[in-house]
């Protein structure tokens, strides 16, 4: 079932807008993720595409019905939260058949979506058991057989692993998007975890400062981020934004030094800018023409962060595969390589340079909130 949001907005007083504008199309089957910084707003999304408080302004659909003024249990979707949910003295199978049973369908048929749920997430055996007794995934996975069990359409997901230690985590990420697959279902999951947004969504929309900043699937939110907030949120370590002020199209006087000077598009208007560069894409070298020192190095294994400090004063990280032989204190050039990002003084997105291909950007940003 399709989900379409139009114009949603929140405010809890009067006052503030906590969303405002959010509008989007989920497609049947898909799995769509909400992401952004603590606070932004993700629960209140989820929780008026529940019906668990209400829609300030918008209208909700859900496959093509206004559900925007109707109750929860009316709007035929499941819901698992972050602690679960799960009732303590009732035993896994139990809590599974509680929402059926609460619904006054037959006892038989019950008992058969009961036990194929729990067949799916592979607790059949410990169907007995009471919640105490599970370890934090089987817990997770109690959760997830209710929604199964509940054979709706639509399931919503509130940062569903966020008490999960990392392994778990990362097993129990695939595990969902397989279930996600092979029942069909509408998905969307919150999550501040951007790896867990990329690694497991169809689609992506960034929330941050009361507005949608983007949506998108995972590559063309990391290929083409619209703003500098997304492009930082996206990639570890955070892309670089180094500041370059644009005097004359005949001198430029650049915070950055030389070496940058080269990667702003020609046709630029006079301005304050950003230039945005991943740590990956930098290269540092031992030469003559230091323009940096290490400040620190942070080994990873598979490959090392360093931090520098260039001549301006600006912090700057980089990468390095696993023979990184710098040490700290060392006088090194940083250089760009061809990928980067150009952003205007606010932050959007206007220009991007990808090996040999260059390109003005097509603005995905959506119009700032007004205030009420
Ligand atoms: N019932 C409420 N009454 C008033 N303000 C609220 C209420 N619930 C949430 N807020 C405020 O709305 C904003 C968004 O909260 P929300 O819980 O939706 O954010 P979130 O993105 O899910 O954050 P987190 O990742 O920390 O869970 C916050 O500033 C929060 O304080």
């Amino acid at each position: 079932m399709g989900i379409e949001l139009s114009n949603i907005s929140k405010s809890y007083d009067n006052q503030n807008w906590t969303l405002k504008d959010v509008s989007v199309q989920i497609r049947s089957g898909e799995f769509f993720t909400i992401v952004g910084p603590s606070g932004c707003g993700k629960s209140t999304l989820l929780r008026m595409i529940a019906g668990l408080i209400s829609i300030s302004n918008g209208t909700l659909k859900i496959d093509g019905r206004d559900v925007t003024n109707l109750q929860p249990q009316e709007r035929a979707l499941t819901m698992v939260f972050q602690n679960y949910a799960l009732f303590p003295f009732l035993d896994v199978k139990a809590n599974v058949s509680f929402g059926l049973k609460a619904r006054k369908m037959q006892s038989a048929q019950i008992n058969e979506r009961v036990a194929n749920a729990l067949e799916l997430v592979g607790l059949s055996e410990l169907k007995d058991r009471k919640p105490r007794e599970l370890s934090g995934g089987q817990r997770q996975r109690v959760a997830l057989a209710r929604a199964i069990a509940s054979d709706t359409k639509v399931c919503l997901m509130d940062e569903p692993l966020s008490n999960l230690d990392a392994q778990l985590r990362s097993k129990m990420r695939s595990e969902i998007r397989e279930l996600q697959q092979k029942l069909g279902i509408t998905l969307i999951y919150v999550t501040h975890d951007q790896v867990e947004a990329m690694t497991m969504a169809d689609r992506i929309m960034v929330l941050h400062a009361h507005t949608v900043q983007q949506i998108g699937t995972p590559s063309e939110i990391y290929q083409h981020p619209a703003n500098a907030f997304v492009a930082q949120f996206f990639g570890t370590p955070r892309m670089n934004l180094l500041s370059v002020h644009y005097a004359s199209k005949n001198q430029r006087h650049l915070k950055f030094d030389s070496y940058i000077d080269y990667l702003l598009p020609r046709d630029i208007e006079d301005g304050d800018y950003f230039v945005g560069i991943r740590p990956g894409e930098l290269e540092i070298h031992t030469a003559d023409k230091a323009n940096a020192v290490i400040k620190n190095i942070e080994y990873l294994g598979t490959q090392s962060i360093i931090h520098a400090v260039l001549d301006n004063d600006m912090e700057i990280r980089i990468t390095t595969s696993k023979n990184n032989t710098f040490c700290l204190n060392d006088h090194v050039q940083i250089r760009a390589t061809n990928t980067y990002f150009v952003f205007d003084s606010t932050g959007k997105a206007i220009f991007f340079n990808k090996g040999d291909v260059q390109n003005g950007y097509t603005d995905h940003k959506q119009e700032p909130a007004n205030a009420l």
